[in-house]
């Protein structure tokens, strides 16, 4: 089996490529590489000129700030912290745009947080804002908008923003530059026998194989955890995914010009690097948003029938208010919420609750109706609230499914 990006040939690629702190900025001093960054825009601007579409996620804002204030550490408060990318974010735009105009290259802001993409119509805007930059032949350089994102409406790390980013624009290929060469099997700066990992087929196979305790850097948040993440959410959503050394980005040339096939997964003449392969049936775009653009705001509970109809191999079902049994939250319709079931484990003596995560969807009523109308038939929704705005609870189109099924 062989699977490559998706346009299937390497005549003009769609390429994502992150930049954490730590190959921005020093860790010590926090001024910035910049014979890195030069090496990275010079090879951007290469990338353009064979006719690939590139996008830059870049971090470095909170460092750069730091810098510029002369501050060694960063602040404990969060809104301090957001103060401190608030200065440094101009600053890093300023060091792009001035390095990329010495070779004559566009390149455009793009500051996004979640909860810009909650919301499908604004979701669509970017993808489309997205689109208008990369015909005109612009960069997008893209961070997330510090200045208003609390937890809640965080994308939490870089790592993810890349992720999402990259199944926005349909990349073929997002490389998660970092300051080791590829995943290992172990941190190898304390376990002399870690060993890289050069091919994974399954994110989630992996994480029992490899322990990801390596931190990351002191100004960033992410680490090689959540690189998987950004790898599993990249990958679902048909985006061949590699990780590889943040100081040398000429590799990416290299990398995307050598055919990839399970054969030469060993391929001794390509710099070291780890590549995760695309799924084979990547996930489609509004399904993709609902598992990972959307914030989920409660649960509902259905029962082991419910399970089954949408699990359903073929023709999932839609959920409908018989298949429940408890709702948890406070939500309204056309919000996100998680799909669960419980089940008891009979031991000997005592009895265990398991709770297991069936998917996610976008309700059709609120989680005071849902509460009303959760165990009844369908045809007893209008007497129940004295309306029935629809039949189901959750359409199939609005509902994924996240736990294996056979199709
Ligand atoms: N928006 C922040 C990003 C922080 C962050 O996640 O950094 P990293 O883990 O290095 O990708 C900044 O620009 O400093």
């Amino acid at each position: 089996m062989s699977r490559n990006p998706r346009s299937g040939n390497s005549q003009s690629l769609t390429l994502v490529i992150k930049l954490g702190t730590s190959s921005i900025c020093d860790i010590e001093t926090n001024l910035p590489l910049l014979s890195n960054l030069s090496l990275l825009v010079e090879t951007i601007v290469k990338l353009r000129s064979l006719g690939h579409r590139v996008v830059l996620v870049t971090s470095g804002a909170i460092g750069i700030g730091l810098r510029r204030l002369n501050m060694d550490k960063k602040p404990k408060k969060l809104n301090e912290i957001q103060a401190v990318a608030a200065i440094g974010q101009g600053r890093l735009m300023r060091m792009y745009d001035d390095l990329f105009s010495q070779l004559n290259q566009p390149i455009a802001q793009v500051l996004l947080t979640r909860h810009d993409l909650a919301d499908r119509t604004q979701y669509l805007n970017a993808v489309n804002t997205f689109s208008a930059l990369l015909n005109m032949g612009v960069v997008p350089v893209v961070n997330e908008n510090d200045t208003i994102s609390v937890s809640e409406i965080k994308f939490g790390d870089n790592d993810t923003l890349s992720a999402i980013t990259a199944g926005m624009v349909n990349a073929d290929y997002l490389f998660l530059m970092t300051d080791v060469d590829c995943l290992y099997t172990d941190n190898p700066t304390t376990n002399p026998n870690a060993k890289p990992v050069k091919v994974v087929e399954d994110v989630s196979a992996l994480r029992d194989k490899v322990i990801v305790s390596s931190p990351g850097s002191s100004l960033g948040t992410g680490g090689m955890v959540t690189k998987l993440i950004a790898a599993e959410l990249a990958t679902a959503a048909g985006v061949t995914t590699i990780i590889c050394r943040g100081s040398a980005p000429k590799n990416i040339i290299s990398i995307i010009n050598h055919p990839f096939s399970n054969n030469n997964q060993n391929s001794e003449s390509l710099p070291l690097h780890t590549r995760f392969l695309a799924k084979d049936n990547p996930m489609l775009d509004r399904k993709w948003w609902i598992l990972h653009g959307l914030h989920s705001v409660g649960t509902i509970f259905i029962d082991e029938g419910a399970v089954k109809a949408v699990t359903k191999v073929g023709q999932k079902s839609s959920l409908f208010a018989a298949g429940i049994v408890k709702v948890e939250g406070y939500f309204v319709a056309n919000q996100a919420v998680d799909l669960k079931i419980e089940r008891t484990i009979k031991h000997e003596d005592t009895n265990e609750v398991e709770t297991v995560m069936i998917g996610k969807g976008l309700v059709n009523y609120s989680s005071i109706e849902i509460s009303r109308i959760k165990g009844f038939q369908s045809s007893d929704i209008e007497n129940l609230l004295g309306y029935a705005d629809s039949e189901c609870v959750i359409h199939r189109d609005n509902l994924v499914i996240t736990i294996k099924t056979d199709d």
